[in-house]
Parts: C-alpha cells; sequence; structure tokens
C-alpha cells in the first residue's frame, strides 16, 4: 500500500513498439510520485515511446504498465512535432490545454481564462498572447507548449524533450516551472537530452537500445562511466 501512493508509474517487464517492430524490450522501472523524473537515452533509444505508453497512446504488446493518476494525463509534444503553418496564437495554444475540462466547443470559463493567464505569465510569454505559433523562435514556441501543457492542471504532466536545443534562459525557465510543479506534486516525466536537465531531477531513467540500464537518483545513473558506455563520452559536461 505504501509503495503504491510512493509509485506514480509502475511498469513491469514491458514490450511496447510500432506494428511488428519492438522498441522497448521487458522494462520493469518505477517512476515516483510527485517530482520531476527525467528520461535520458541517446537517439532510438526508446524515450518518446516510453512516453506514449505512460500517456496510454501507445499499448504494450508484453508485460504491464500501470499509473496510480486520478487524471487524464497532460503532454508536451516535442516543438518540432507542431507545424509552422497552424493558424493558431500562443493563447489560443495555451487555452486549448482547458479543453480537457470544458471540451473543444464549450465556453471557458472565468477560472480558466485565469489559469491560461497564469500559466503564460509562469513560462514568459504573456507578451506573445497575440501572436502566431509559427512565427515564434523554437524556445518561446517551446515555452507556449510547456504553458499548455501545465495548464491542463492534470496530476501526470509527460513532456517530450522539452529543453533540448534552446538558449540557456528558456532552459531555466522551463526547468524552474517543472521544478516548481513537480514540488507541488504534480508527477512530471521529461525524456532529455539535456544532461544538467536530466542531473537536477529527482529521479532518472536511463535507456540504451530500447532496455533498461539503469534507474535511480541521477548522479547515480549518469555516472562518467554510464555516459561513456552509452554515449562514448569522455565526461558530464
Ligand atoms: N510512430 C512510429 N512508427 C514506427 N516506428 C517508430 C515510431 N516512433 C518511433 N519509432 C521507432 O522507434 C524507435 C525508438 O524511437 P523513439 O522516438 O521512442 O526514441 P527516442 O529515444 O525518443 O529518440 P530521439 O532521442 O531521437 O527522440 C526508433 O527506431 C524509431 O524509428
Amino acid at each position: 500500500m505504501e509503495q503504491r501512493d510512493e509509485t506514480a508509474i509502475t511498469l513491469h517487464g514491458l514490450f511496447a513498439g510500432y506494428g511488428r517492430g519492438t522498441v522497448l524490450h521487458g522494462i520493469t522501472a518505477r517512476v515516483p510520485r510527485s517530482g520531476v523524473t527525467a528520461v535520458v537515452g541517446p537517439n532510438g533509444s526508446g524515450k518518446s515511446t516510453l512516453l506514449s505508453v505512460a500517456a496510454g497512446v501507445v499499448a504494450p504488446t508484453g508485460g504491464s504498465v500501470r499509473r496510480s493518476h486520478a487524471r487524464r494525463p497532460a503532454v508536451v509534444v516535442q516543438r518540432s512535432a507542431v507545424s509552422d503553418a497552424l493558424p493558431i496564437t500562443v493563447e489560443e495554444t495555451v487555452a486549448m490545454g482547458r479543453w480537457a475540462h470544458r471540451g473543444p466547443w464549450r465556453r471557458l470559463t472565468k477560472r480558466d481564462h485565469r489559469i491560461v493567464m497564469e500559466c503564460m505569465a509562469h513560462l514568459g510569454v504573456l507578451d506573445l498572447a497575440p501572436r502566431r505559433l509559427g512565427e515564434l523562435s523554437g524556445g518561446q514556441r517551446q515555452r507556449a507548449l510547456v504553458a499548455q501543457g501545465l495548464a491542463q492542471e492534470s496530476d501526470l504532466l509527460l513532456l517530450d524533450e522539452p529543453t533540448t536545443g534552446l538558449d540557456a534562459e528558456a532552459r531555466e525557465r522551463i526547468s524552474a516551472v517543472l521544478d516548481r510543479a513537480g514540488a507541488d506534486g504534480t508527477t512530471v516525466v521529461q525524456a532529455t537530452h539535456d544532461l544538467e536537465a536530466a542531473m537536477r531531477a529527482d529521479h532518472c531513467l536511463l535507456l540504451a537500445e530500447g532496455r533498461l540500464a539503469a534507474q535511480g537518483a541521477p548522479a547515480s545513473v549518469l555516472t562518467p562511466a554510464a555516459l561513456a558506455g552509452i554515449w562514448g563520452l569522455p565526461r558530464l559536461r
């Protein structure tokens, strides 16, 4: 019972993939409740697939996944997955985060509008509210997408590379918001190539070729030996 309360997601011997191709091979791991968990690994190691399984978008082909969340997960996709041609503003993008509560055709309430404003303010995109998403820089667009995820007020927030490739200011802004959400009781899971972001997480899952290489506190998982073994890096920068 105690274990169940402390664990948000339990993966047991999990296999998953696309069509006939298996990407995740027998992963047994846990994501603690509250706080930030970083999912780390080289390109193609299965990080996004793991997030998709956690989101319920990809079904396991073997083993099990157990989530102990009351609400529908909030998912923040990679910003490259959002078309430049999408004719919506930052404010509309963030307001879509409230659709899970109202449905797309229902009017948003005053509380919804307040949450949308607050989330834009937290991510520093209030000034960009009327701008079209497609005309923003990568960092601005990413902050708008994280604001949308936050606006869903889920107890499980899943993000695919929210800080990878951004400048220091955007990375710091997003990391601070995720840290705060985790401290406030949200279970935050982010797939990332940003080793600084991974090191400041509370928990870390390290994937290599669809298998779990290690899990635990980031400092014990992202050791120079593990990084050298998996990426061939001489040391953590
Ligand atoms: N929708 C899909 N259909 C078929 N194969 C897919 C799909 N998405 C991912 N894959 C394959 O699954 C494998 C793992 O991909 P995944 O995106 O989960 O890895 P990743 O660790 O997130 O990689 P990256 O760091 O490059 O984002 C890759 O071989 C990829 O080609």
